[in-house]
This record gives C-alpha cells, sequence and structure tokens, in this order.
C-alpha cells in the first residue's frame, strides 16, 4: 500500500510519486470525470459500477484507494457490502458524494467513517461541475482529511496543470458545504427562472452562506471551510451554470414543471432534492434556523408556489444584517 511519506523523497529533493492502485466506485458523470483525470497522471484506475462486468471484490483488491463517487441513495447499502469485504487499513476511503442519508442524516463520510473505523477517510468536493471537467477546463477541488498523509496522497494522485487539488483538515465541512449549496441552486434555479434579477439572485446566495454555515458549525465543521472552495467556490459554480441539476430542478419549478417530469428529464442525479428533506429533519431536530431551504422544501413538496416561495423570504421579520452564524 502507499503512503504519501512513502512516495516523497527527503524534503530537500522535489518530490517523486508512485503509480497509486485507485478504484472508483460508480460509472457517472462524477466517477468517469474522476477516473479519466488519475488516468491522465498515469496511476492504474479500476472502474466499478453495479451494472459492470467486475464484481465488488476484484474490483476492490490491491486498491490503495477506494473512491465513492455514486449517488447518495446508495452509499449506505455500498459501505455495508464494503464492511464485508476485508479491506487492509492502510487503504484510503474517499467520498465524492455530495449528500445526506435520509435514515440517520449522516453524510458520506461520516458513513464511511463508522464502517471503516480503522481507516483514512477522505472527502474529495470543489466546484467541479463534471462537463467541464471532462473537457479539460481549467478548476480547482479540496481533498479534506483528518489524516494529512492521506489528503497528500489523493492530491497527487488527481492534481494536473488543470485540476488544482488543495487539502484540507475538515472533511465535514468540505462536504457540507458541496452537499447544501445544492439546495441553494434550487433556490437560484427558480430565481432566474422568475426572471427576479441579478440583485435577487445575490441576495438569495449571500444570505444562504450563513445558513449553511450555521448548519456546518452546528454538525461539527470549521467556519473557515464554508469561504473557500467547497463552500462560497462551489456555491457559486452551481448557482451560476445551466449544467448544474439542481439549478435545472429549480428552474424547472418556475416554469410550472412538475418534479418528476424535471427528474426523468434530467436522467441523472440532483441530490438537493432528498439533501432539501434530510435536512429539514436536522434544522427542525436541532433547532436551526434555514429559511431559504425552508422555502426550498415546501416548495419540492407541492405545498408552495415558487411565487409563494419568494413571497415567504421577502415578507420575514426584519432584522440586523448581522450574521447569526450559532
Ligand atoms: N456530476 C457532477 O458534476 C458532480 C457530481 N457530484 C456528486 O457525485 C455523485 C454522483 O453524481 P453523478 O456521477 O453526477 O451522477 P450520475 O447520475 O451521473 O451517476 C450516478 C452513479 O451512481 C450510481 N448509483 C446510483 N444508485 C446506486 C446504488 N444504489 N448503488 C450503487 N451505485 C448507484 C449509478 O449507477 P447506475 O449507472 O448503475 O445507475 C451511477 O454510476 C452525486 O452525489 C453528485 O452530487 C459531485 C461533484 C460534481
Ligand atoms: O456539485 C456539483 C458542482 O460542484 C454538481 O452540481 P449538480 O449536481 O447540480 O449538477
Amino acid at each position: 500500500m502507499v503512503t504519501s511519506s512513502l512516495n516523497r523523497q527527503a524534503s530537500a529533493s522535489p518530490p517523486v510519486f508512485q503509480t497509486i492502485n485507485l478504484t472508483v466506485l460508480g460509472s457517472g458523470a462524477w466517477g468517469s470525470a474522476l477516473a479519466q483525470l488519475a488516468q491522465n497522471n498515469q496511476h492504474s484506475v479500476r472502474v466499478w459500477s453495479r451494472r459492470g462486468e467486475l464484481s465488488l471484490e476484484e474490483a476492490i483488491a490491491g486498491a490503495d484507494v477506494i473512491l465513492s463517487a455514486i449517488s447518495m441513495k446508495g452509499v449506505a447499502e455500498l459501505a455495508e457490502r464494503l464492511k464485508e469485504l476485508s479491506i487492509p487499513s492502510q487503504s484510503i476511503i474517499a467520498t465524492a458524494t455530495k449528500g445526506l442519508d435520509p435514515a440517520t442524516t449522516r453524510t458520506p463520510s461520516q458513513i464511511y467513517q463508522a464502517a471503516f473505523l480503522e481507516h483514512p477517510i477522505a472527502v474529495l468536493s470543489g466546484p467541479n461541475l463534471s462537463k467541464e471537467i471532462a473537457q479539460g477546463l481549467p478548476a480547482a477541488t479540496v481533498i479534506a482529511s483528518t489524516d494529512a498523509a492521506a489528503a497528500e496522497t489523493l492530491q497527487q494522485v488527481f492534481s494536473s496543470d488543470c485540476f488544482r487539488v488543495y487539502t484540507s483538515p475538515d472533511p465535514l465541512g468540505a462536504e457540507l458545504g458541496g452537499t447544501l449549496k445544492n439546495v441553494v441552486a434550487i433556490a437560484v434555479g427558480v430565481c432566474d427562472g422568475l426572471g427576479l434579477g441579478s440583485n435577487a439572485k445575490s441576495a438569495l446566495m449571500t444570505r444562504a452562506l450563513p445558513e449553511i454555515i450555521r448548519v456546518g458549525l452546528h454538525m461539527g465543521a470549521q467556519i473557515e471551510t464554508f469561504y473557500g472552495l467547497s463552500g462560497l467556490g462551489d456555491m457559486l459554480a452551481t448557482c451560476d451554470s445551466t449544467l448544474s441539476r439542481n439549478y435545472r430542478v429549480g428552474y424547472g419549478l418556475s416554469q410550472g414543471k412538475a418534479l418528476d417530469q424535471i427528474l426523468a428529464e434530467l436522467g441523472s442525479t440532483a441530490e438537493g432534492v432528498n439533501t432539501a428533506y434530510v435536512l429539514m429533519d436536522i434544522a427542525n431536530r436541532e433547532g436551526i434556523p434555514v429559511p431559504i431551504s425552508r422555502q426550498v422544501h415546501r416548495l419540492l413538496k407541492g405545498s408552495i408556489t415558487p411565487r409563494e416561495a419568494l413571497e415567504g423570504l421577502m415578507e420575514r421579520d426584519l432584522k440586523p444584517e448581522s450574521c447569526d452564524l450559532l
């Protein structure tokens, strides 16, 4: 197994990296783009999909890094299946999924950490619309882990002259920034679809950030992470792009389309829908104010119209702007 300490020569010399055996779980848009990035760096990459020919056991055999990039709905079951296989404790388990588990309200990294107490766990999260990455357009991301060596190993697996990878010690913060902004992207899609203008859009995103931070701090994340690439950065990318599936969900709702129809037309994962429901479970349970996400949740449930969602936000009690983060 390779760890970053093994990969590097003495500090005076330039780093020398070894080939890593990487298994990517999930051959969707994101899993495929990440596999390609690692392959471009000459790492040895296997991709597993539940519909593919490789068994899970075959796919992970000898892997230094196992990167899960499947939709949230499969994560808990996949973690259980992986637990049944004997994975050496040096193997890094990483996740690139942006979602929350409805049954436990856990993040993917929390699910993997609970299943693999001895393994280094890492999160890959950032402003990374997969289509742009697959086209080789420049981008940056964050690999976060409490195990610095694991984060550095993954940093070298994916870094290239068009993909700049930063490390962070806050996996939960990196993951929550990427996850919770999907709900905001739905709101912004509605805002654009209703033609509410740039002032409204800017206000929505800016007011959504303390909302995300409030939840993040409550769950144990670090505040500075939310001002970085995996927080603000990902919110800007997702809310500003028609490539975002979550944005397109909001846009479709603003045009009077039914949620089922929008999701069927998308044909791929829009995690913000499930996340809005789980987020409301957390916010209600813990008493965390999340007014924007609450309106998105009501809209997704069909309890209010897009216009009513907007009115609900504009008619709230007047208050100072100062960010009441806790
Ligand atoms: N696309 C993007 O730009 C980015 C996506 N992400 C996140 O990555 C995750 C995957 O997104 P993306 O690849 O785009 O989505 P896709 O819809 O393109 O692919 C989803 C993948 O998950 C697999 N999957 C779904 N359910 C299960 C299950 N129960 N068990 C095993 N595998 C399952 C699918 O397998 P099958 O094909 O067999 O259905 C498919 O490989 C999401 O959480 C998303 O938020 C994060 C950053 C960027
Ligand atoms: O997370 C993403 C960009 O960082 C992808 O956004 P969508 O899932 O909304 O397409």
